[in-house]
């Protein structure tokens, strides 16, 4: 147990907060772990185009950058942010214990509800459910880390912004006023983090497995099945939940939605044990059969022009 495992971060506060808890569980488990805070940004200067090992997500490619070149043992990612398929030689070590996975609504006032009700958020996911639910209101872009999304609430005469709970209460931020969007599907994974290991690294993930919470993941993969067979490579407002409901079966929330949050395609269903490996992607099948090739086509068609 001697080898030190270096754990890869971005360096954002949330980012940081949830590699430290990786850090004093391995820690506690009698391993020697040190951080490796990564910039966003950096020169990522390869042989091998990104494309071609797989890379994709832009929250996780430059520690998959840094795994890929040895510079890092493991990488603690949201997970909601790591795209459904793994890079190349990178693969699952654990999923943690999920937190809260509700979206909440930071605002300024109940009066939220106006007719000209503006809200902030950079979530297609977020945005169409919004628009759903107040189609009379105005949605703008917010982009940034928890911090800086707050910052800019604060500066701008928005009424509110959304936020993954999680990520709030991870830092010990707590609004003045926010409410608890139930309502809204959260995104697939949300609330869960994710630890990647190099697959020819034996000893970190020996180490990660024991950190492995097997409902989470179960749950997580059933959401993440739903994601991937229904938006196919291509972004799109899809939410997705899994949850135990007694000790062995599972019930399921999915949906689609078209951009603008006119159109809604959902799914619930109990799933048994014997049918976690397939639900996912099931459930997501049903959905296409009944209109959501149409939404995805559209969505594709949108944001391609
Ligand atoms: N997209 C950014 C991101 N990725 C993970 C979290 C929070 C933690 C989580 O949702 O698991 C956030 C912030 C947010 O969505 O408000």
């Amino acid at each position: 147990m001697s080898k030190t495992i270096r754990i890869g971060t971005r360096d954002s506060e949330l980012a940081l907060w949830q590699a430290n808890n990786v850090k004093d569980k391995l820690e506690a488990l009698g391993y020697k772990t040190e951080l490796k805070p990564v910039k966003s940004t950096g020169d990522l200067n390869l042989d091998q185009p990104l494309y071609e090992m797989g890379i994709t997500g832009i929250f996780t490619k430059t520690l998959d950058v840094a795994m890929v070149k040895d510079k890092v043992d493991i990488a603690v990612h949201s997970m909601k942010d790591v795209p459904t398929a793994l890079p190349k030689g990178i693969v699952q070590g654990a999923v943690l214990p999920r937190a809260n996975h509700t979206d909440i609504l930071v605002h300024k006032g109940l009066d939220f509800e106006t007719k000209n009700g503006i809200i902030a958020t950079g979530s297609l996911r977020r945005k169409a459910q919004w628009l759903h639910e107040y189609p009379y209101h105005e949605v703008v872009n917010l982009r940034g880390n928890v911090n800086t999304r707050l910052q800019k609430l604060q500066d701008n005469n928005w009424h509110g912004a959304i936020f993954a709970a999680a990520g709030l209460e991870r830092i010990h931020i707590k609004p003045e006023s926010y409410i608890t969007l139930d309502w809204m599907v959260p995104a697939p994974a949300q609330g869960a983090m994710l630890v990647v290991v190099n697959e020819h690294n034996e000893h970190a993930k020996k180490a990660v497995a024991k950190l492995n919470d097997k409902k989470t993941a179960t749950c997580v993969q059933i959401e993440r099945d739903f994601l991937r067979t229904l938006e196919g490579g291509c972004t799109a407002p899809i939410g997705a939940l899994a949850k135990y409901k007694n000790s062995y079966e599972i019930e399921f929330h999915g949906a689609l939605f078209s951009l603008d949050g006119k159109k809604k395609l959902e799914e619930k269903a109990t799933i048994q044990p014997n049918e976690v490996s397939f639900a996912g992607s099931y459930l997501a099948k049903e959905i296409l059969k009944k209109g959501g090739n149409k939404i995805m086509a559209s969505i594709k068609a949108e944001l391609d022009s």
